[in-house]
């Protein structure tokens, strides 16, 4: 039985609920169908748990932002929370400590905003990197996949760690396919078996695995903070662990700041800050490489303001409307995390009529509200036109929410938008990209997951100026 006055859904199955009734592998198809069926909210089961699905700009804001107090929790009972022990911020219960730790990392990230080892200068060495490895694949076709992911994953280890890898060091690779195969499983078909049928979850099945991905993950960040401890300078932070450890000292043993946060923090920020940021750069030149005279209108309008190929800064972004427009349309296009990270109502409420009892599975569906159709100009197609109005100049619809709403959205908004725009400038500025004339018809079907990514592709290198 639903509760009384529930979101409508379908018929629920005695230990399976509605397990089979959606596609295991990607939902998406059937979380449209059921929401053209039952309306904007609607409600199916896993297993036993009741799951709410909002669909839309008018449901998601009014729960994430409006009733904000009632919908940011985050559930207890999923893989996902198992693994991550809720603790770091992404899967923290709603309250002091995640307060702490949000208020901490933003003020921190901000701070790095300054100085000369500021985030955009880290971001700027990386891209020379990017640049170098690029240019051994000068008239051949390459591979983009691992080159932005490695890059990514260089960015939040020098904030984080202050380290960065070569791209051919054996350990960066482990580590990223790590965060790859955890980010899949994490809404993949044996999350649902795990979320579905708690009896099975100590016998030996794949799942296992994700468990056993964040051993070695754990481990790996004890060894950063142990080294840290030893080099550091109390009061000189030179990255975000030196951060917080002089702000564990500075509050003691009595706050919600501990060592075991710490760790799961460090992993949280790698897991979010590198697939999330290298997938959009994907889609990006994807679209790109397959759309020549959007790719020529952006290397026009970078040489104007970049003249005499000056390496650019962030805040050239507002003299660059047309480029700005590709990159969220990019973001657009690319739906990099369509289900949101899942969300939990912390006390009974209501929500469009509808009781919603404390405890309730959130899924704010963020990829209905990307392609919905009264509020984009064109919905269905890469058109950088969604976001530039009559005059040419750049605008951002309400509907554009990658990053979701609310006390709970991207932590990393600010960091993410400064790696799009630096790297895509930098490389538009100095290459062409190409399809490759053997590689047939663009797929541009993404590859479901917590985060989604294109599939794998090949892009030839050209070299437009010195
Ligand atoms: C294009 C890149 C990115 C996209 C599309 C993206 C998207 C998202 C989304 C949809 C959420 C869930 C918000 C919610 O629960 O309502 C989220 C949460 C989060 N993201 Fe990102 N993200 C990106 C990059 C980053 C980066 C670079 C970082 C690292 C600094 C980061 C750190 C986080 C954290 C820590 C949370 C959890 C926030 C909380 O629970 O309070 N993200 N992100």
């Amino acid at each position: 039985q639903r509760p009384r006055n529930f979101p409508p859904g379908p018929r629920r199955f005695p230990l399976f609920g509605n397990l089979l009734q959606l596609s295991l592998a990607n939902p998406m198809k059937d979380f449209e169908r059921l929401s053209k069926q039952y309306g904007k909210v609607f409600s199916f089961f896993i297993g036993s748990k009741p799951a709410v699905v909002l669909t839309g700009v008018e449901s998601i804001k009014e729960a994430l932002v409006n009733k904000a107090g009632d919908f940011s929790g985050r559930p207890h009972d999923l893989l996902i929370s198992h693994v991550t022990e809720n603790k770091g911020v992404i899967m923290a219960n709603y309250g002091p400590s995640w307060k702490d730790h949000r208020r901490f990392a933003l003020m921190t990230l901000r701070n790095f905003g300054l100085g000369k080892q500021s985030m955009e200068q880290r971001i700027l060495g990386e891209v020379s990197h990017i640049t170098t490895c690029l240019e051994k694949s000068i008239g051949k076709s390459m591979s983009p996949q691992t080159l932005f992911h490695k890059a990514s994953s260089n960015i939040i280890c020098s904030i984080l760690l202050g380290v960065r890898n070569d791209y051919e060091d054996s350990f960066l690779e482990s580590i990223i396919s790590i965060f790859i195969e955890n980010a899949k499983m994490a809404n993949g078909p044996w999350a649902m078996i795990y979320d579905t049928f708690p009896m099975l979850r100590c016998l030996p099945l794949p799942f296992r695995r994700a468990f056993r991905n964040a051993v070695i993950l754990k481990k790996m960040a004890n060894n950063m903070i142990s080294e840290h401890k030893k080099t550091r300078t109390p009061g000189e932070p030179r990255d975000f662990i030196d951060c917080y450890l002089d702000e564990l000292e500075k509050r003691g043993d009595d706050g919600s700041f501990h060592e075991s946060q710490l760790v799961m923090y460090i992993l949280d920020l790698q897991i979010a800050g590198t697939e999330t940021t290298s997938n959009t750069l994907l889609t990006a030149f994807l679209y790109l490489a397959t759309h020549p005279d959007v790719q020529e209108r952006c290397q026009q309008e970078i040489d104007e303001v970049l003249q005499d190929n000056n390496c650019p800064s962030f805040e050239d972004r507002h003299k660059m409307p047309y480029v700005q427009a590709v990159i969220h349309e990019s973001q657009r296009v690319g739906d990099i995390v369509p289900l949101s990270v899942f969300h939990s109502t912390v006390t009974d409420t209501e929500l469009m009529g509808y009781n919603i009892p404390k405890g309730t599975l959130i899924i704010p569906n963020l990829s209905s509200t990307l392609s919905q159709e009264n509020q984009w100009k064109f919905p269905h197609e890469f058109n950088p036109s969604n976001f530039l109005d009559d005059q040419g100049q750049f605008v951002k619809p309400e509907a554009f929410m990658p990053f979701s709403v609310g006390p709970r959205m991207c932590l990393g908004e600010g960091l993410a938008r400064m790696e799009l725009f630096l790297i895509l400038v930098c490389l538009l500025q100095r290459f062409k990209f190409v399809w490759p004339e053997d590689a047939g018809e663009p797929d541009y079907t993404p590859v479901f997951g917590v985060t989604m990514s294109p599939r794998p592709y090949k892009m030839c290198v050209k070299l437009r100026k010195k």
